[in-house]
């Protein structure tokens, strides 16, 4: 049955899968007709850099498959080798003073979106996830992993501080000693220490696997009346949705002031550099 705009159809393991109504070109929806489960794939090459454009198709595309009625949804990436590699440094380095209060906006509505959306969510994480691409994986429900790759959020190893939306989405996952470590440290865990301390779910040794844990994990919700376990979830996320719901403003204003101190800018210049050197090394 068409569920929506129709542009194009693919064959896919488990059943036929609909291309959405994805007018953005940094994100695709895709559903699965047997399984009813939608897979949003970030694709903005080189590193699926969260910059606004990212942003806010990725917005345009949550808000698309909360719509269209999906089962649940699978967020992965079209890179082979990064999930995300965060926030796009460029968009906070010597900002553009209007576009950098829209990124930050976005990326707001971006996580307000994902972990409080009313369907069941799974990252299947193909590639590194650093800061805010861990931010991603880490509002969804479940995460699958793929061998050989690191996720963490590494902020202070960049002189910067993660927001305390982005540790509530890291302390739903953790514990809060562990989290408490990894924040203070920066760490980034292997695929294999993620697993261990619980940051991951399941590893898996192709995409294809980790989609197909991802969308199993969406299955055990088969049986469960939809309303109630949405409205479970909702309740079970509701302080920390309210507090970023409450503070927009304030958390702007304290983003814009914290990334436009000096000493905060030189870091993520230099940061920028070394990124910049070793990819030509
Ligand atoms: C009191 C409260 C106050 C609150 C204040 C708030 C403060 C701000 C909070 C910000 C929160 C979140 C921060 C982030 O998300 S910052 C981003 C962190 N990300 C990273 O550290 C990852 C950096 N990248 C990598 O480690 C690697 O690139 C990779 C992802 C492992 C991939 O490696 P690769 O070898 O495959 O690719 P590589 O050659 O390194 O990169 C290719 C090109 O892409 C550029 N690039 C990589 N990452 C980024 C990025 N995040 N932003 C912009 N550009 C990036 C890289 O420079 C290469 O570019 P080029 O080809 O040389 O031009």
């Amino acid at each position: 049955m068409m569920r929506s705009k129709v542009l194009s159809l693919v064959p896919r393991a488990t059943g036929v899968c609909r291309h959405m109504s994805t007018a953005t070109k940094l994100t695709t929806v895709a559903v699965d007709d047997k399984t009813g489960i939608a897979t949003l794939t970030m694709n903005r090459p080189p590193v699926n850099g969260l910059n606004l454009d990212l942003l806010r198709d990725l917005n345009q595309s949550i808000g698309e498959v909360e719509g269209n009625k999906s089962r649940g949804l699978i967020l992965t990436s079209s890179n082979p080798t990064i999930f995300s590699a965060g926030l796009d440094i460029l968009e906070m380095y010597k900002p553009d003073k209007d576009r950098i209060r829209e990124f930050w906006t976005a990326l707001q509505d971006v996580w307000l979106a994902l972990y409080g959306s009313s369907v069941p969510t799974a990252a299947a994480i193909n590639g590194h996830s650093p800061a805010g691409g861990c931010l991603l994986a880490t509002s969804c429900e479940y995460r699958v992993m793929l061998p050989k790759f690191t996720i963490g959020l590494n902020e202070t190893k960049l002189g910067i501080v993660a927001p305390k939306w982005f540790m509530s989405s890291f302390l739903s996952v953790l514990p809060r000693r562990e989290a408490e470590r990894a924040l203070n440290q920066g760490r980034m865990f292997t695929t294999e220490e993620a697993l261990s301390i619980g940051l991951i779910d399941e590893v898996a040794i192709s995409k294809e696997q980790a989609l197909d844990k991802c969308a199993q994990f969406i299955g055990t919700f088969a049986k469960v009346n939809p309303l109630a376990r949405s409205l479970t979830k909702q309740q079970l996320r509701a302080v920390e949705l309210q507090q970023l719901e409450n503070e927009r403003a304030q958390d702007l204003e304290r983003f814009l002031f914290f990334v436009n101190q000096p000493s905060v800018q030189k870091g993520l210049g230099i940061y920028l550099e070394s990124l910049k050197k070793k990819a030509k090394n």
